[in-house]
């Protein structure tokens, strides 16, 4: 039996004759804020599909206390709808429920009001992410997975974003998240995990906070590899 939290996962995938999580073990509790890093292909992303039961070749364990929103690296919407047609199709399937002027104060929080009226299809890259980002809010989950979904955002925008991320934990949400912004990142993180060799390494994040110097994303993937290396990292 896997230990009792919110969320834990002991995951073993193969793909395409790959290991690419080797006895994976990732813990979060309730309304913790954990971040999960690592260079492209190390297999962050794998993880999520995994908890979500989406890989055919998973194995071990996924024990999930609430429901879960995952929220995609390929941003969700209806291309051919306009923003504001996007989140009230949503609000209905969704059933959240929200008056006409909730939605307005929220299509304004998400930075939206100037493109309320154009088409998804020709929104912008950051805006796509905005308005995919609204849609997977609407739905009230206990645990949230997202998966970089601020990479094509502004400062603005990452801002909103990660001000949200604290939001819904203390919300008492569960939040969990891929990102390749460190900096931001490790500024609301409550523990972290980076992704290295298959393996998950457990990192406490107010050491890192005050050890790293340099938050550029190869700086800190070789500061985390040196800690890997010595030891200095459970996984
Ligand atoms: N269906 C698949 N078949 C074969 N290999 C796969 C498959 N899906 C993922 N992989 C491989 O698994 C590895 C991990 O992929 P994953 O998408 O989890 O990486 P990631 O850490 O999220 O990377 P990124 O930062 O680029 O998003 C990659 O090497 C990828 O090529």
């Amino acid at each position: 039996m896997i230990e009792e939290a919110v969320a834990v996962a002991e995951l073993e995938v193969t793909l395409g004759g790959r290991q690419v999580l080797d006895r994976v073990r990732i813990r979060a509790g309730s309304g913790e804020l954990v971040f999960i890093a690592g260079r492209n292909g190390s297999g962050k992303s794998t993880v999520f599909r995994a908890i979500m039961g989406r890989l055919l070749s998973s194995g071990g364990e996924v024990a999930v206390r609430g429901q879960v929103g995952y929220h995609e690296q390929t941003p969700v919407y209806m291309p051919d709808m306009t923003v504001v047609e996007n989140l009230r199709s949503f609000n209905k399937l969704f059933r959240t429920q929200w008056s006409p002027a909730r939605m307005d104060q929220f299509i304004e929080e998400l930075g939206l009001s100037h493109a309320e009226r154009s088409n998804a299809s020709s929104l912008s890259g950051g805006e796509k992410q905005r308005l995919a980002l609204g849609i997977t809010l609407m739905r009230d989950k206990d645990i949230y997975l997202f998966d970089e979904a601020e990479s094509a955002m502004d400062p603005a925008g990452r801002r909103f974003y990660f001000d949200m991320l604290k939001r819904l934990s203390q919300e008492g949400k569960t939040v969990l998240w891929i990102s390749h912004h460190i900096r931001d990142s490790l500024a609301v993180a409550d523990r972290g995990y980076f992704m290295h060799g298959g393996k998950a390494y457990s990192f406490d994040v107010s050491q890192v906070r005050s050890s790293v110097q340099d938050y550029s994303e190869d700086a800190f993937a070789d500061y985390c590899e040196e800690q890997v290396v010595n030891s200095q990292w459970e996984c």
